[in-house]
């Protein structure tokens, strides 16, 4: 780009400036800016080294999570602002750069050469980006003065930023308070006066998102607030829109109804209550408001009060009515109950109700909470300490959308815990594309993952097609055995992550793509780096929430019980047999192995044990010779270790699914401290499928 020579005479003249300022005690600073004159007479004061410019504060991750944590909401309305922002001037050597109200960086996006520039600079993630840390800079000036300022070449404290040209705008939330920061970044002489313009729009964009969130969420709050306060109350409460119809009740109300929640939202209040009390209330208006009305239904009376809810402009919007058991004198006008579905006490509930059926019903139905969502970590089973610590970060991993690392041997379950996390995420309505970065043809790899555009090479598609990137759009990306990517290919998967848009081979475009990824491998990442085979930037870029799964060995006997329980039933349903037992001296050599193919050796086990047996009972000779030699191998080594039931192993040499079952269940409660939703969890059953098994086996203590 030619720089016009307006342009240039000012950056002399700047240069003078600052020369003169870094090298004299006493410089006359009256015809620079003011903003950037106290900012450097700040600088000098803080000793910064104006012959600098790279930053040395830097936060690790650690510190990083913990900060992407607290500002959690400011990340997630700024992504796509940032995104728009940087879409806008992308291919021109800029970056966008999120801070917090500290100066440290929280996110950046920007174009490949740019983030390597910034990258000498320490300009990146976890940087501390204040005045005091690296001079006069947009980022750091416009936190100190709190004011939207672009910042070009000399007028930089630090000499390393003369080449650069940077805006930056405050973010403030509802009150005022600043909350961090946005900036845009580039060279010099790309530098152009509108681009503050661009960041202070955004910016903007950024506050009035937030407000919109913040009333959101208060507004919930409000809600959760009083749903409590009404869950809480012994009086019956049942909401009534302006129809007469009942929108809502609380859990009292369903009960001094008999109805359940599901059963009497719908209905006309009049049917249920009977009379016109409701009517009275809406259509007449005032006159009724909140007056007591007795409902009559043996063996007791009700008391009904209803108040409208009105509008601003005093139009009626509904009604509330609070209902009770009538204390003695209470007085009002008696109504009759008419209709609806009544509970009788004691007796069965009747559907037709003829106008005295109105009781307190104590048992059976309660108001419908929101059922519990099925719990996509049920899947991974298991109950040992290591397997619940990963299981634990997976559900972090899953309320957030940070990349993922999931190391473990083979067959120890990554993709199951990578499905679990999707099914988990707010993702989970979109695709999850797994994609073997070991089986894919080196020549094929770039195609598969960015797609190509149409007759890019010989035998390619007339119209192209999309590579895995562009088909997990709005959803998760598997990169499974990342550690075996071709070095070549790491450079451009790193180029995706950063700028989150993939180009077709042979493509002209970029294509915007919302994917989160999640990878994994077997293999030692970090000392692949150290050995060159895998780029260090990657790494970092993907080792965002590490999540490292236990090989079966260290996972212990009890989860060794509860997987071969659970594939014992899979694998027989899935071949059309009966489910079989496993004799304890089997069960026993299968503790003994140590299972290098993990938990896919031990299903491929079980399911030829099931293929060979011809009884109802899997012994010691239908296991492989392997695994019989290497389990007496190790068991001559390291003494009789037994993983049988103790019930089992004394008299019967036979250990049937259920001693089995009661063994998992009895050490997974231990191991939880009798907690029941975790125990439950851990086991992969229901709550109430739980209470029956603990019924049933006398384990209640
Ligand atoms: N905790 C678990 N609960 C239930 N099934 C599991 C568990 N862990 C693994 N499996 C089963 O074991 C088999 C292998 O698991 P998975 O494919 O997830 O392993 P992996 O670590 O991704 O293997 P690889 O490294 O070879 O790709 C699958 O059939 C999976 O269903």
């Amino acid at each position: 780009m030619v720089v016009s020579s307006t342009r240039l005479n000012k950056k002399k003249k700047l240069e003078k400036y600052w020369e003169g300022f870094i090298t004299s005690d006493k410089f006359d600073l009256s015809q620079l800016n003011s903003t950037i004159a106290s900012s450097w007479q700040r600088c000098k004061e803080a000793e910064v080294n104006p012959l600098g410019g790279k930053c040395d504060r830097i936060f690790g991750r650690d510190r990083l999570e913990q900060l992407w944590e607290a500002n959690r909401i400011l990340l997630e309305v700024a992504a796509p602002v940032i995104e728009s922002v940087y879409y806008t001037v992308q291919g021109s050597d800029f970056m966008v750069v999120l801070v917090n109200n500290e100066g440290i960086i929280l996110k950046t996006m920007g174009d490949y050469q740019t983030l390597s520039s910034a990258e000498r600079l320490n300009f990146r993630q976890g940087a501390v980006w204040t005045e005091d840390s690296v001079g006069t800079n947009a980022i750091g000036t416009s936190l100190t003065s709190g004011i939207p300022i672009q910042i070009t070449g000399p007028e930089h404290f630090c000499s390393h930023h003369h080449v650069w040209t940077c805006s930056a705008a405050p973010i403030r939330d509802p009150e005022g308070h600043v909350l961090g920061c946005l900036d845009m970044s580039g060279p010099y002489d790309k530098m152009h006066p509108h681009t503050l313009g661009m960041i202070v729009a955004a910016a903007q964009a950024i506050e009035y998102q937030l407000r919109r969130e913040l009333s959101k969420s208060e507004l919930e709050l409000a809600l959760k607030k009083l749903t409590t306060a009404v869950d809480t109350v012994n009086d019956g409460i049942i909401y009534i829109n302006k129809d007469g119809i009942i929108t809502d009740a609380n859990i009292p109300a369903c009960n001094l109804l008999g109805l359940s929640h599901g059963k009497l939202k719908g209905m006309r209040f009049n049917h249920v209550l009977g009379g016109d009390i409701a009517s009275g209330c809406l259509t007449a208006g005032a006159s009724a408001n909140g007056e007591d009305f007795i409902i009559s239904a043996p063996p007791g009376r009700l008391v009904c009060s209803i108040k409208t809810i009105t509008h601003n402009n005093g139009t009626i919007g509904g009604a509330v009515a609070v209902i009770r058991i009538q204390k003695n004198g209470a007085k009002g006008p008696v109504s009759y109950c008419t209709g609806g579905k009544m509970k009788v006490a004691g007796g069965p509930r009747t559907d037709t109700g003829s106008g005295n059926g109105l009781v307190r019903s104590s048992g059976g139905v309660s108001a419908g909470t929101t059922s519990r969502q099925a719990n996509p970590f049920n899947g991974i089973i298991g109950c040992s300490r290591p397997i619940c610590a990963a299981i634990n970060l997976a559900r972090r991993a899953a309320a957030c959308s940070s990349t993922v690392l999931l190391l473990g041997e083979s067959g120890s379950g990554k993709e199951v815990f990578a499905t679990s996390i999707h099914m988990a995420s707010d993702r989970r309505q979109g695709p999850f594309i797994p994609v073997n970065c070991a089986s894919l043809p080196s020549g094929l790899i770039q195609s598969e993952l960015f797609g190509y555009s149409g007759g890019s090479f010989t035998g390619a598609k007339r119209d192209g097609q999309q590579g895995k990137f562009e088909l997990a759009n709005g959803g998760t990306l598997f990169l499974d055995e990342i550690g075996d990517m071709p070095l070549d290919m790491q450079a451009n998967l790193l180029r995706v992550l950063q700028e989150k848009a993939v180009m077709r081979v042979g493509g002209s475009k970029m294509i915007p793509v919302d994917v989160r990824v999640i990878a994994a491998t077997n293999k030692d990442l970090f000392q692949e780096m150290q050995q060159g085979r895998f780029r260090e930037d990657l790494f970092y870029r993907i080792n965002v929430l590490c999540i490292e799964i236990p090989p079966l060995r260290d996972r212990g006997a009890g989860d060794l019980q509860l997987l071969t329980q659970h594939l014992l039933v899979s694998i027989a349903a899935r071949l059309g047999r009966p489910v079989c037992k496993i004799d304890s001296a089997a069960m026993e050599m299968l503790a003994e192995y140590h299972w290098p193919g993990n938990v896919r050796e031990l299903a491929n086990v079980l399911e030829q044990m099931l293929i060979i047996t011809d009884d109802d009972v899997t012994r010691v000779e239908h296991l492989p010779r392997y695994l019989q030699k290497s389990a007496r191998d190790s068991k001559g080594l390291a003494g009789q270790v037994s993983c049988a039931p103790e019930e089992s192993r004394s008299s019967n040499p036979v250990s049937t699914l259920e001693q089995i079952e009661k063994q998992a269940i009895r050490e997974a409660l231990q191991c939880f401290g009798g907690n029941i939703s975790r125990t439950a969890q851990a086991l992969g059953i229901g709550r109430n499928t739980l209470y029956g098994k603990l019924k049933k086996y006398d384990l209640n203590d």
